[in-house]
């Protein structure tokens, strides 16, 4: 069974068609980049999959049931800005995923169960590399920290998942570099299955094993937002290294405009 199922998958909001047509099968392991147009609805699409957006036609499941309707320990995300607490420290943040989790109401644990999950934030510090780093706050943590730090905080309950809402967007080349030895690590050692956004090609094709395009085959003039994007491209990365940059060079020069299956309705 697939991990992740879609049939005839749609977003709509009030009569904006943001997504449709989504039909796909996305097996446990597998490392799938997204991209496309600012504004075609890839964030949307990550939220379904996160359980904070409904969808509103079609099927998505997970392990052969429907998505739930909200996140859940199976999924963890993280989004370009930084999405950590300022108040707490770098232990505190990672603990406090747990803590949430399982301690809803008062957002606390104690006891034998607190120190299972200092230990575990410690060790899930350790494998981002902010072992050193502990009782800093998030204000004094380099932009690339505070995304380790997030990193850290997605994977404290386990996902087998992980969303990546262009995560290394506002770091600096370098250190995306660093950010892409650490994800791949990760996805490795973890057994991860990614879905990752991204606005760079470059890093599309040589961190998926899978890439996928979003974008609108069906145009109305005279009602632009009657029909949505889906996926235009699904390529596989792994089965065809060599023509890895032969497809980042006519994407690049937006395939999409003369895309075969385009059609005006
Ligand atoms: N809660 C909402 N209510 C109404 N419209 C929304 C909502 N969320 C997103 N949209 C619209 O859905 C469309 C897709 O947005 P989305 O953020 O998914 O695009 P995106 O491809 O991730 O864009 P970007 O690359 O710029 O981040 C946009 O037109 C946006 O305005």
């Amino acid at each position: 069974m697939s991990l992740v199922y879609a049939k005839n998958l749609e977003k709509h909001y009030g009569t904006d068609v943001v997504l449709e047509r989504l039909n796909f099968t996305v097996e446990a392991g597998e490392f799938v980049t997204v991209v496309g147009a600012s504004g075609c609805g890839k964030t949307t699409f990550l939220k379904m999959l996160l359980g904070t957006e409904a969808l509103s036609a079609g099927e998505l499941a997970l392990n052969g049931a429907s998505i739930p309707g909200e996140p859940g320990p199976d999924r963890g995300v993280v989004f370009q800005k930084y999405s950590v607490f300022p108040h707490l420290s770098v232990l505190g943040n990672v603990m406090m995923a747990e803590e949430l989790a399982r301690a809803p109401v008062l957002g606390k644990l104690f006891g034998k169960r607190r120190r299972r999950a200092r230990e575990a934030a410690v060790a899930r510090l350790g494998e981002v590399g902010l072992d050193d780093a502990l009782d800093k706050y998030p204000h004094e943590l380099s932009g690339g920290m505070q995304q380790r730090l997030a990193i850290a905080q997605a994977l404290m309950m386990r996902p087998r998942i992980l969303l990546l809402d262009e995560p290394f967007g506002a770091l600096d080349p370098g250190i995306r570099g660093d950010m892409h030895e650490l994800i791949t690590r990760l996805w490795k050692e973890l057994g991860l299955t990614v879905f990752m956004i991204t606005h760079d090609l470059e890093e599309a094709f040589s961190l998926g094993t899978r890439v996928w395009v979003f974008d609108k085959v069906r145009h109305d003039p005279q009602a632009p937002n009657a029909y949505g994007a889906t996926i235009t491209y699904d390529l596989d990365v792994d089965r065809n290294r060599d023509m890895k940059a032969a497809a980042a060079a006519t994407l690049a020069r937006g395939a999409s405009a003369t895309h075969p299956a385009t059609e005006e309705v």
